[in-house]
């Protein structure tokens, strides 16, 4: 064990594989965006909004998300919110961020598409220079607006296609199967995306046996409850799929009761690709490095699983190979 955890898990160069900058949103700028733009945020100050990051499941806290998003509006909210992550993430060690954006969330709100990439990409593009971090962006699919919207924001999608990596799946799970939306990601496909989804975080396993087999993802977003089954289990680490795993996303959830009840060791034991992530930085307690340290003191991890965690992230990434490799020649070199 290092004698500073919280300092190998802060220094590790790793990717963040799963992180929805809505939910990075912290509530000092949702305020001042809030002001800027002219709405009221029901909340009474930012005391009064924290205090409600106490949720019982993944709906309670997607009703604050879409509410608190409310105030982004213009260029240069998505600008700011997207440099607030940077700076933290930087801060806590990623080299190399593939940044989830909800597409719906916004247009069904009257704000436009090229104001969402337009604003996000005004920060991204300066990135590496200002804070040492690449990264791509991943449009999500709300899938509790159904499979229909998901097509038409896909057409919408199409023209901005050079500016995202790939497509996912998110939003609330249960009762909301992955195999809806088998045509959308067929067309993201062709199109040459990549595919992730988010699956088995409060639904079944069968969810993940439809991301993997009916949408053919390339990761699966959370993914935990893999574990409910063994030859689902043994089929992720067979195929060496990678799970973007969320420990404090998901004890503030309640999909884990405590974080020492978390199945990253069973994940881990059983050879599967576990990395970890925030998810929602903001409202989770916690940004990447913070599940690092969480997983070590509360699992017992030590350096050289973390390392493993943090190369697992590297080699997961959409990023080529010669980036790739360069980022594990830096993770190697790292002390
Ligand atoms: O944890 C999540 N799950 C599903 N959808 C989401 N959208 C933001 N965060 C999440
Ligand atoms: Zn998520």
């Amino acid at each position: 064990m290092s004698p500073d955890p919280a300092g190998m898990a802060l220094s590790l160069p790793k990717a963040e594989l799963h992180i929805h900058i809505e939910g990075a949103l912290e509530p000092e700028l949702a305020f001042e965006c809030a002001r800027r733009n002219g709405i009221l945020l029901p909340y009474a100050d930012v005391d009064d909004l924290r205090r409600r990051y106490d949720f019982s499941n993944l709906q309670s806290f997607l009703d604050l998300y879409y509410t608190g998003m409310n105030v982004l509006r213009t260029t240069r909210d998505f600008t700011e919110l997207a440099d607030s992550y940077l700076a933290r993430a930087r801060e806590q060690g990623v080299r190399h961020a593939e940044i989830f954006f909800d597409p719906q969330a916004h247009t069904l709100r009257g704000v436009e598409l090229s104001t969402v990439l337009d604003g996000l990409e005004a920060s991204l593009a300066t990135s590496r220079e200002r804070f040492g971090i690449s990264t791509r962006l991943i449009a999500c699919f709300l899938r509790d607006r159904g499979p229909e919207e998901a097509m038409a924001t896909f057409d919408a999608l199409l023209p901005h296609a050079d500016r995202i990596t790939g497509v996912g799946l998110d939003s609330a799970e249960s009762g909301y199967p992955p195999d809806a939306f088998a045509a959308v990601f067929s067309r993201a496909r062709e199109a040459g995306l990549s595919l992730v989804a988010h699956a088995g975080e409060e639904g079944p396993p069968e969810y993940v046996w439809q991301a993997l087999d009916v949408l053919g993802v390339d990761r699966v977003d959370h993914g935990i409850r893999a574990v409910e089954d063994a030859t689902l289990l043994r089929r992720i680490a067979r195929d060496q799929v990678p799970l973007t795993v969320c420990p404090l996303s998901n004890v503030r959830l309640r999909c884990v009761s405590t974080l020492d009840q978390h199945c990253l060791p069973h994940l881990v034991d059983t050879g599967v690709s576990a990395t970890l992530n925030s998810d929602d930085p903001a409202y989770f307690g916690g940004y990447v490095a913070d599940n690092y340290s969480a997983v070590q003191r509360e699992l017992g991890f030590g350096d050289t699983a973390l390392r493993e965690f943090a190369a697992n992230s590297i080699r997961a990434s959409f990023l080529g190979q010669d980036e790739r490799e360069q980022l594990l020649a830096e993770l190697t070199a790292t002390t």
